[in-house]
């Protein structure tokens, strides 16, 4: 299974939208696609996709419910599981609890890609995702604000563990200006031996993506032909285009993420 973690230090600057679009992208691929909320305060994952979740990872935390009891599905070819930020009580359980909810979790097999919507800002929870998953992305727009947080958060990370990470620039207007604003970004890489980061592309400003938001309807399911839904799904080609040399697992992902 392929994690991938998408993060980017700025709120609101469209992670979750194309969080859920990319899930789209990839499970139109064929691949089986899981994904999580970590957003602590603010799940929108399931508002985007118009559910609501009556149970989150904390009632499998809490002993109440299995995880396969709460994953939810949707008509778009995605799974979802909300709450996630409570895979970090797991660290705090004691060793049988905790035991039994990672068997249950490793469990939840059939999944090819794990997708990782975080909360913004670099948090602890946020930076423990982004190092426990195979992949991460980071999502700005040329914004000088985003921009900041963006360089914030890749220099945490880097300086926590020298992984590869990758940009999607949301609304930036044309790939140039893409790899124009990525440049900016990879003077902070550099700086890290082994650092790297890997501009996947960009998502041009498109009114239909915010009409897409008030009809609770994913982007690429209500304007699949749009250009900005053109970007997106190259996006998520480039970002699967080496998952089937992975050899993660959940299981792997869960011990990394909540240190044990
Ligand atoms: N390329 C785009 N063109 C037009 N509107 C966009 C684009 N990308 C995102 N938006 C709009 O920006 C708003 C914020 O998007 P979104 O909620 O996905 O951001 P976020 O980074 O996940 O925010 P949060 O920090 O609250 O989780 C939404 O209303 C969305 O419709």
């Amino acid at each position: 299974m392929h994690t991938l973690c998408v993060t980017s230090g700025k709120g609101g600057v469209g992670k979750t939208t194309l969080s859920i679009n990319l899930g789209i992208a990839i499970a139109r691929t064929g691949r089986r696609v899981l994904m999580l909320d970590g957003d602590l305060g603010l799940a929108n994952l399931n508002v985007m996709l118009g559910i609501i979740p009556k149970l989150t990872i904390h009632d499998v935390v809490r002993g109440h419910k299995t995880l396969s009891e709460i994953v939810m599905k949707t008509d778009y070819g995605i799974d979802l599981i909300a709450g996630a930020s409570g895979i970090a009580e797991l660290a705090n359980l004691g060793e049988t609890e905790r035991q039994n909810v990672m068997r249950d979790l490793e469990g939840l097999g059939g999944y090819d890609v794990l997708i990782i919507d975080t909360g913004a800002g670099i948090g602890d929870n946020v930076v423990r995702f982004v190092l426990a998953a195979d992949d991460a992305l980071i999502v700005t727009t040329p914004h000088p604000t985003s921009l900041t947080d963006a360089y914030g958060i890749i220099k945490t990370v880097l300086a926590e563990e020298a992984k590869p990470l990758k940009l999607l620039v949301n609304c930036a207007t044309s790939a140039n200006d893409a790899r124009r604003i990525a440049s900016r970004l990879t003077g902070v890489t550099d700086k890290f031996m082994h650092g790297s980061l890997e501009c996947i592309g960009y998502v041009p400003v498109d009114p239909l993506i915010e009409k897409s938001i008030l009809a609770q309807k994913p982007h690429l399911i209500l304007n699949p032909r749009s250009a900005s839904a053109q970007r997106i799904n190259e996006a998520a080609m480039r970002l699967i285009k080496h998952d089937n040399n992975l050899k993660s697992s959940l299981g792997r992902f869960l011990r990394k993420l909540i240190g044990h």
